[in-house]
């Protein structure tokens, strides 16, 4: 810590140089947002404080009363914002009040740069914290002191590129936020005003914020109320306060349970993805209480990772408040409430499916990828998992649940199909689909990089086991076929490939593992696909883009005996010098070729195929 005896001026970062020019020229009409901030900046602060004080006796005795005190000077046309919370030492202040602290600060001005300038609606979605202040004020101080520390701080900013930090005296840890209003923001000196937005937009804050000696809040934490009790509006308040989010809950699961271990949750769906939700991390979101002092944002143990979606808070009177972070992530207890809040939102979240498919559709959109983590992750609740999944299919313009497709089966049909990739809407096309198609069986189109991995945990659901169409042989024939039952399209009009085959296994040796006729063709000429225990070629070209692989196992190339190319071919592999004949050569590699493309994949040698498609149109023509 740099403890300067002088003032010293800093320029803010260019981020915040930006923020702020948005911010202050902004006559943004919902501007009264930035005491919502400031109060929520205040009342995390005392959070902090009381969490500190349990491990550090010396702190405690300013962890008693916590309170964040509004004080009105209409003369000097300040308002002033007081807790009596964690304070901020030098450092920290260099730390905060200059830099974008806030992952939402960053993301409004992504949002900005994305091309809605001037779309400053924004700004109260986003949030923008501390920096919110330069909307309403010309100059604002911050006076501060760290709690445990001896020093005091004086911060100030007329928010254009620089601000100032020197020494000052302050009796008790906490910080002031003091405003002085701009012209054009005197409606916020009046109490009137004051205590409409506080009472609008920071309710639910649990500790008490006076304006003189009058209590504008309930002060009572939200979910320590009656669920029937807490309004949509306090809901998505709290929501805001305590995520910082700013989309309204897609669902609410307010829930206490008395049982081996008591506990009290409160927690939130999104109606947005988050946008970390795919961070390496995978951390949870819920906030620990332990009887309603704030222990953490991110405790490990408290929600799978495959819930990390959640936001909201779980609070218990049961677990120990005098251990450290990491030795209650390893108490059994809170691994019951796991279990128990695990359980509730996975019923939850079925209920939902049940009554309100479209809304569902929508969840799915946002965090299907990530719930279906859980199937791999989580053994125990597999069949739970399958029953709220959600897929794409051939046989059904929305989403279908696995017991659906499972209804649908034709006679025979002893198998989940499905095909994987990177979009179900090219995946329809697939060659490999064609016979299935054909026959009306049903495949679902998964386009989700996860699917790959839970498909290789999951064997069966309801007796059915799952099967990619695009590796080892098709069980077609056992399958009703509910059109063509007489017409035995079977073996009529199939060429017989066998020279052919021959011919083009010697053409193209190792680059494929077998050439053979095609049971799921019916209009391609030629498709690829790999052996019954290959992996796949979609997990392959994952696992070689992340490194993890290098090479990929060859397929087999399988060959439409009813399309024509074929059957003009099979007759040309019938003549003597069918080895030496040029054309089959090439044909042969262009098929190959072609059902690489149809994969999505790159010809083995462009310069080649190029070559080999003139050489062919030439004859042709
Ligand atoms: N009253 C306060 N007491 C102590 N620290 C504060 C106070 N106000 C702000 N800070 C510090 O300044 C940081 C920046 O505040 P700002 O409101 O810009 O974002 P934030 O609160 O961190 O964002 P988020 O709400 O996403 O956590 C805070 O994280 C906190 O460390």
């Amino acid at each position: 810590m740099t403890a300067a005896d002088v003032k010293e001026t800093f320029s803010f970062q260019t981020e915040v140089g930006q923020l702020l020019d948005i911010v202050a020229g902004s006559l943004y009409s919902n501007r009264e947002i930035f005491l919502r901030e400031l109060i929520s900046n205040a009342s995390d602060a005392c959070d902090k404080l009381r969490y500190e004080a349990l491990t550090a006796p010396k702190l405690a005795a300013n962890a008693e009363q916590f309170a964040i005190v509004l004080d009105v000077d209409k003369k000097a046309k300040t308002l002033s914002i007081s807790d009596n919370g964690i304070g901020m030492s030098h450092a920290d202040l260099l730390e905060t009040l200059g830099t974008i602290a806030r992952s939402g600060t960053g993301a409004f001005l992504e949002a900005l740069k994305e091309g809605s300038k001037g779309d400053l609606g924004l700004i109260g979605q986003f949030g923008v914290g501390f920096y919110s202040s330069f909307m309403v004020a010309s100059k604002v101080e911050v006076i501060t002191r760290k709690a445990g520390e001896d020093q005091s701080w004086l911060w100030v900013s007329d928010g254009k590129g620089e601000f100032t930090i020197e020494p000052t005296d302050r009796n008790e840890c906490g910080t002031t936020v003091v405003l002085h209003l701009k012209k054009d923001a005197k409606e916020f000196l009046e109490d009137a005003r004051i205590k409409h937005i506080v009472r609008t937009y920071s309710d639910h804050i649990s500790f008490p914020v006076l304006l003189g000696e009058e209590a504008l809040n309930s002060a009572s934490a939200i979910w320590t109320r009656p669920p029937k009790e807490v309004t949509e509006e306090q809901h998505t308040e709290f929501y805001h306060h305590s995520s910082h989010a700013f989309d309204t809950p897609w669902l609410v699961l307010h829930n206490r349970v008395e049982g081996t271990v008591n506990h009290t949750s409160l927690l939130y769906v999104p109606s947005m993805a988050p946008f970390d939700l795919y961070d390496t991390e995978r951390k949870s979101h819920v906030k620990l209480y332990v009887n309603r002092v704030f222990i953490s944002e991110n405790t490990k143990g408290l929600i799978p990772s495959y819930l990390r979606f959640l936001r909201g808070v779980v609070d218990s009177e049961d677990l120990s408040l005098n251990v450290s972070r990491e030795m209650l992530q390893s108490d059994p207890k809170l691994s019951k409430i796991k279990k128990a809040l695990t359980k509730k939102v996975l019923s939850e979240l079925k209920k939902k499916a049940g009554k309100a498919p479209d809304e569902y559709a929508a969840f799915w959109q946002n965090f299907g990828a990530v719930l279906k983590e859980g199937l791999i992750e989580d053994p125990d609740l597999q069949s739970k998992l399958l029953e709220i999944c959600r897929f794409s299919s051939t046989g059904s313009d929305s989403l279908t649940s696995l017991s659906d497709y499972v209804g649908r089966c034709k006679e025979g049909q002893d198998s989940i199909y499905y095909i994987t990739g990177e979009d179900s809407k090219k995946l329809e096309q697939s060659p490999q689909l064609e016979g299935f198609n054909a026959k009306g069986v049903e495949v679902l189109l998964l386009s989700d990089n996860v699917d790959e991995f839970w498909l290789q945990h999951v064997t069966e659901f309801e007796g059915k086991t799952f099967k990619s169409v695009t590796r080892g042989a098709t069980e077609l024939d056992k399958i009703e076929d509910d059109q063509a039952k007489d017409d035995d399209k079977d073996s009529s009009g199939e060429s017989d490939l066998a020279d052919l085959i021959a011919v083009m296994k010697v053409e193209l040796g190792d680059a494929v593992k077998d050439v053979r006729p095609s049971k799921r063709l019916t209009s391609s000429p030629v498709c690829l696909v790999a052996d019954e225990g290959d992996m796949d070629a979609n997990l392959e070209r994952l696992l070689k883009r992340h490194g993890q692989i290098v090479d990929g196992t060859t397929r087999i190339l399988e060959l439409n005996p009813t399309h024509s190319i074929l059957e003009k071919l099979a007759q040309r592999a019938k003549g003597e010098q069918a080895e030496s004949d040029t054309l089959l050569q090439d044909a042969a590699h262009l098929l190959l070729d072609q059902a690489k493309i149809a994969d999505g994949e790159a010809p083995s040698d462009p310069a080649e195929f190029v070559r080999r498609l003139s050489a062919v149109f030439d004859k042709a023509l």
